[in-house]
């Protein structure tokens, strides 16, 4: 049997294929912009008939149909690796809950841990060779699939075709229902704001840069304002190997900033685990050699990482207390967003020769009300979540300044960061580094 006799014998409608969800069933949504949309539509309607399916996914970007049909939770309970915006909303509403992860680990959690009934994802058109590419996602996608009892593929002919890498495609003998789907939009990433302060940041940070090093940015608005500033500066031959591709990557290679050739690995791609951002993007990576996607058990493995030369690592966090924790993915207890690949590429870079990790963030912020906060606390806020531990952070970065944490005493730690903290601050950190027993004796005079 050719294998198109193969894909339309499978060929079902979406209604059709979820059918095969049955009560009590864990359900696999894909990944990030990736993320099932028909099928979803498809379970939604199959509320009164089932009870207690979980359903899982990763910083979703569209809207959750399943979520909206059942806000009792009833039949649909809704899970979650890392939380996009609307992933917050709806945990704030108590509609989804947080999974916990380093982001390396998860195939190896879909392998040895997590219970997997079906799994669905986007996928591109089938080629010649019976194979359907993930797009823009390939993180713990072949985990996932290898652990369901049914895979369901939904096609969409506007998911660019991804070039690996490895394990960027499924074969059509592997999957058990085909469904064609409306086409939607891939969903593109509205474009972070870039303010005076991160651009003050971004140029601290783009100093310490040299020619041929392999730059990741992270999640968020600062790392994306770092790598517009990198694609207008003069330094050659940098290297891409990161979690998370974004438009400032495509920035960087069409100002002619990325070359590769210095890297150890995968010499001249730009390596990545997924992608989120404009439509331009998207079509930059459609069948694009220069791109390679790889599962997140290689990209984002410290030892894989530090492979490669200079690699830099520059993220984001929501604070810091005076030890040099990290949370960047709390606000107290309210989850933001997650782990992420953070404490992965921190390990990564500070393990790569000549590498370096930093931690970047504005000094303050305003709150809601319209009050001034400091970022840099004397203890996290209450019921914060440790992203990073002291152990782990190398270089922080306001604009006030960067510094090495690295081998630091605690009252060294204090000092430092009280530097890099905004000026309004300064004096009632140092009494509560005092009260903490982290303040030199010779500062109290
Ligand atoms: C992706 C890679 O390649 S690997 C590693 C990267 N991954 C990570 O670093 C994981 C953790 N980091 C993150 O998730 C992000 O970098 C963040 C959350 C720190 C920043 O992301 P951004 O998108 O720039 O955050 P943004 O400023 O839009 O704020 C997001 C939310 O946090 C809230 N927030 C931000 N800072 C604070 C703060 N200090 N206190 C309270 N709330 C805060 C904002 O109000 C907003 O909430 P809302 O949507 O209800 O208004
Ligand atoms: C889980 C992916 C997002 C991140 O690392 O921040």
């Amino acid at each position: 049997m050719s294998w198109t006799d193969l894909y339309r014998q499978k060929l079902v409608s979406a209604d059709e294929a979820v059918k095969v969800i049955k009560s009590g069933d864990w359900v696999e949504y894909g990944e990030f912009a990736g993320q099932v949309q028909d099928l979803d539509k498809a379970l939604a309607k199959r509320k009164d008939e089932l009870k207690d399916v979980k359903v899982r996914a990763v910083t979703r970007a569209a809207a959750i149909e399943v979520v909206k049909a059942d806000p009792t939770g009833e039949h649909f309970t809704y899970v979650n690796w890392h939380f996009s915006g609307l992933d917050r909303k709806l945990h704030d509403q108590g509609l989804c809950y947080f999974s916990p992860i380093l982001f390396r680990e998860v195939p190896r959690y879909y392998r040895e841990n997590q219970q997997v009934d079906v799994t669905m994802i986007t996928v591109t058109p089938m080629d010649k060779h019976g194979y359907f590419n993930y797009g823009l996602n390939n993180a713990g996608t072949r985990a996932s699939l290898d652990k369901a009892s049914k895979i369901i593929v939904e096609v969409n002919e506007n998911m660019p075709r991804v070039l690996g890498g490895n394990e960027e495609c499924i074969h059509i003998s592997e999957v058990d229902f085909v469904v064609e789907g409306s086409n939607w939009a891939i969903p593109a990433l509205p474009v972070a704001k870039i303010s005076e302060t991160d651009e003050k940041i971004a140029k601290m940070i783009v100093n310490e840069l040299e020619d041929g090093c392999c730059i990741q940015l992270g999640i968020g608005g600062m790392p994306n304002a770092v790598g517009k500033l990198i694609a207008q500066s003069d330094l050659k031959n940098l290297g891409v190997h990161t979690e998370m591709f974004v438009d400032a990557y495509m920035d960087m290679y069409l100002a002619g900033r990325v070359t590769g050739l210095n890297k150890n690995i995968d010499k001249g791609k730009m390596v990545f685990t997924f992608a989120m951002g404009s439509k331009n993007l998207y079509d930059f990576m459609d069948n694009n050699p220069v791109c390679a996607s790889y599962p997140v058990d290689y990209t984002n493995v410290p030892h894989i990482i530090a492979q490669n030369d200079k690699v830099t690592s520059i993220n984001n966090c929501i604070e810091i207390d005076l030890f040099g924790q990290v949370c960047s993915e709390s606000a107290g207890i309210r989850q933001i967003s997650g782990t992420g690949g953070q404490v992965d590429f921190f390990e990564g870079a500070y393990l790569s020769k000549g590498g370096k990790a930093f931690c970047c963030f504005t000094a303050s912020y305003k709150d809601k009300q319209g009050n001034l906060k400091s970022r840099i606390n004397p203890l996290l806020t209450s019921g914060a979540i440790v992203t990073t531990p002291r152990t782990v952070v190398q270089y922080v970065v306001t604009e006030n300044g960067i510094v090495n944490l690295k081998g630091k005493s605690t009252w060294e730690r204090a000092e430092a960061l009280i530097s890099l903290a905004h000026p309004d601050f300064h004096e009632q950190l140092a009494k509560d580094a005092e009260k903490m027993g982290i303040w030199r004796k010779s500062n109290k005079k």
